[in-house]
């Protein structure tokens, strides 16, 4: 499991006036538990795609344990996200076509690590999510299992932190609510940091900690820095 210290962070896009975001200090332990909230176009996505190395900021420090990741080419930072991030997005990001288990297996594959070890893996996520047919296409599924799939699929490599990008919006109450609580659990049983982007209360209120976003900067937060 991986700590989180972001500082002096900031990021502009051309034509704005002002920067998206803008985070002067915010540290997250090893195996700590993030929600982060805000109405739409105050920063969250930019928050996500930032601390996943996605994006590079302007400026600041992104250190996930002693990696900072914003010091790192495009392509270690993919490679560093690969072995060390489990993204789950709200629109699943799944391939049409392809069974639950090559899904799950598909970045491994891409990755050239998809060992027998790996494979079994793979079957024994998919089951922990609760999908007992490895081999059904997921064009075939609901959207909680789809979503289900694909926390398998984060979960994969082992990620010191698993981010997920409201993993609830595109679900009916019901699978929203299974998938909050996976989503926890896994990440607690497999001893990853977990940051959740989500409007959804009651997943992000089982959650150690909870910023609010507005306008790009940090406006309200259940652990302020003094205490955390
Ligand atoms: N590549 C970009 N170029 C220009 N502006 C951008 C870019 N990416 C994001 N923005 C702007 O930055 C602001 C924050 O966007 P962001 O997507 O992070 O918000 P959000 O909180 O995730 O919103 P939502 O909940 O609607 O997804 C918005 O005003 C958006 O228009």
């Amino acid at each position: 499991m991986l700590p989180l210290a972001l500082s002096g962070l900031a990021i502009s896009f051309a034509g704005l006036a002002e920067p998206v975001l803008t985070i002067d200090r915010l540290t997250l332990p090893a195996g700590g538990r993030l929600a982060v909230t805000g109405a739409s176009g105050s920063g969250k996505s930019t928050f996500v795609n930032l601390v996943s190395g996605l994006e590079r900021p302007d400026s600041g420090v992104i250190r996930w344990q002693d990696t900072d990741i914003t010091t790192l080419s495009e392509s270690r930072r993919d490679r560093w996200r690969a072995a060390n991030v489990g993204l789950v997005m709200q629109d699943f990001h799944l391939f049409a076509g392809l069974a639950a288990v090559d899904n799950v297996l598909l970045p491994a594959r891409l990755a050239h690590a998809a060992t027998a070890e790996v494979k079994a893996r793979a079957l024994a996520l998919l089951s922990r999510v609760g999908l007992p047919r490895p081999g059904q296409s997921v064009e075939t599924m609901s959207r909680g299992e789809m979503q289900r799939v694909a926390v398998a699929r984060a979960l994969l490599r082992r990620p010191g932190v698993i981010i997920a990008d409201e993993p609830t919006a595109s679900l009916d109450a019901e699978a929203g609510a299974e998938v909050g609580r996976l989503l926890i659990e896994l990440a607690e049983q497999e001893g990853a940091t977990l940051i959740v982007i989500s409007h959804d209360e009651r997943l992000t209120e089982r959650l150690d900690r909870r910023i609010r976003l507005a306008a790009g900067r940090i406006v309200a937060d259940t652990a302020p820095e003094a205490s955390s």
